[in-house]
């Protein structure tokens, strides 16, 4: 174990000194995208400002044989990219990989001072965070790098999920955990193959109706309600990360073509506290930016609430619902990250300044 006293030393000489508090930038989508395909990288810089995060993915989705390629167009990308107000982020491939070793001793040098976040995937542990936090530090200080890259962890396994709380606090390089549902199904042995989402199987199902004897017509038509295989994990790591100061992220929805139900997957993420989704496809992006941003209706209420309650203190009534200490804190919630996100969304911006502001 580190001790405070360590916790926030450099570990190697010469490497930058760790964050006291991990940014909160917005981070809605998370667009991955594979930098050894031609099309696709050639459609990064175009991106640059349609998205908040950009990720060149060199783990699962890359063929091994492109495993180099992929690297090497991602090393070419980040240099040649002007990411403006976009973060620049990569997945490496998994810790016990062939690959990932040099992944990590080519980015640090040659675009270590452009990456934001480094997404380690599969973790199982603390000891899988204390080993990248070593070697970046290692990479940092060989490179003469001054920010210290961040790392985010996925989710995937029935271990990780265990250890959540210990991969958290594992290092203050450690800036949010993702969760990966269709690595965390097959390691759970879960018995849905698809890449997030519900599933018909997974459901609850209305009382029978009354025969006229008094008895249950058990075989008559009823209606069902599919449930969501990962609600107790988004809300453990949502836990999680708050308790530790750093954010939590819905991963993939597979379904591309089905954008309702992938606005709904993102949304319940959204309203159980995560910040963000990760998107597969650019038709991903829009609907992660829409949903991981308060609406017009949810703002112009907690700007109401906030006029009203004045010091934050007491209860008031607000079309007949009371509103108290604890509502005025679930508004600023709301209003602080659309002014979070009005500073960088112009769109966003000028929606929210229409609001009409409530009297004090
Ligand atoms: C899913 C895809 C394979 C679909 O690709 P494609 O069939 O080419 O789609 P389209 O024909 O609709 O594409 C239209 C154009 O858009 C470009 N495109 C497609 N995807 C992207 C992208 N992500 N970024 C930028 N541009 C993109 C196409 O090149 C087309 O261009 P053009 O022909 O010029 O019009 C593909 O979208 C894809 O590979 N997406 C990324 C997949 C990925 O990263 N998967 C890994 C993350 S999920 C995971 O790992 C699971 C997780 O870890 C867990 O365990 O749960
Ligand atoms: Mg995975």
């Amino acid at each position: 174990m580190r001790t405070a006293k360590d916790f926030f030393t450099p570990l190697a000489v010469g490497a930058p000194t760790p964050l006291r508090e991990i940014p909160a930038r917005p981070s809605r989508a998370i667009h991955f995208f594979d930098p050894g395909n031609e099309k696709m990288a050639a459609k990064i810089p175009a991106m640059v400002g349609t998205t908040d995060v950009l990720l060149g993915n060199l783990e699962d989705a890359v063929k091994a044989e492109n495993k180099e390629k992929a690297r090497n167009g991602l090393v070419k990308i980040g240099q040649e990219t002007d990411f403006g107000p976009t973060q620049f982020w990569t997945r490496i491939n998994s810790l016990d990989s062939p690959w990932v070793l040099d992944d990590l001793t080519t980015l640090v040098p040659a675009i270590g001072d452009k990456l934001d976040v480094i997404m380690v995937p599969k973790v199982q542990g603390a000891e899988d965070i204390h080993y990248i936090d070593r070697i970046l530090a290692q990479l940092e200080a060989k490179a003469g790098i001054t920010k210290p890259l961040q790392v985010h962890a996925i989710l995937e396994t029935a271990r990780g999920v265990a250890n959540i709380e210990e991969i958290c606090a594992a290092s203050p390089r450690m800036q949010g955990l993702s969760l990966g549902p269709a690595d965390l199904a097959a390691d759970r042995r879960m018995k849905t193959t698809r890449v997030g989402g519900p599933h018909p199987g997974y459901l609850v199902r209305g009382d029978a109706p009354r025969t006229d004897d008094g008895g249950f017509a058990y075989d008559a038509e009823r209606a069902t309600y599919q449930q969501d295989l990962y609600h107790y994990t988004i809300a453990r790591m949502v836990d999680a990360c708050v308790m530790h100061g750093i954010f939590p992220y819905w991963g993939p929805f597979g379904d591309i073509k089905d954008t309702v139900a992938c606005e709904d997957q993102f949304r319940n993420a959204f309203l159980l506290g995560c910040v963000g989704a990760w998107s597969l496809h650019p038709v991903q992006i829009k609907i992660a930016n829409r949903v991981f941003a308060p609406s017009i209706e949810d703002v112009t209420h907690a700007r109401r609430v906030i006029a009203a309650m004045g010091d934050g203190t007491g209860a008031v009534m607000i079309d007949g619902k009371m509103e108290d200490d604890a509502s005025v804190k679930q508004c600023k919630v709301q209003v602080e990250l659309a002014e979070q996100l009005a500073a960088i969304d112009p769109e966003l911006k000028d929606l929210y300044d229409a609001i009409e502001t409530p009297e004090a």
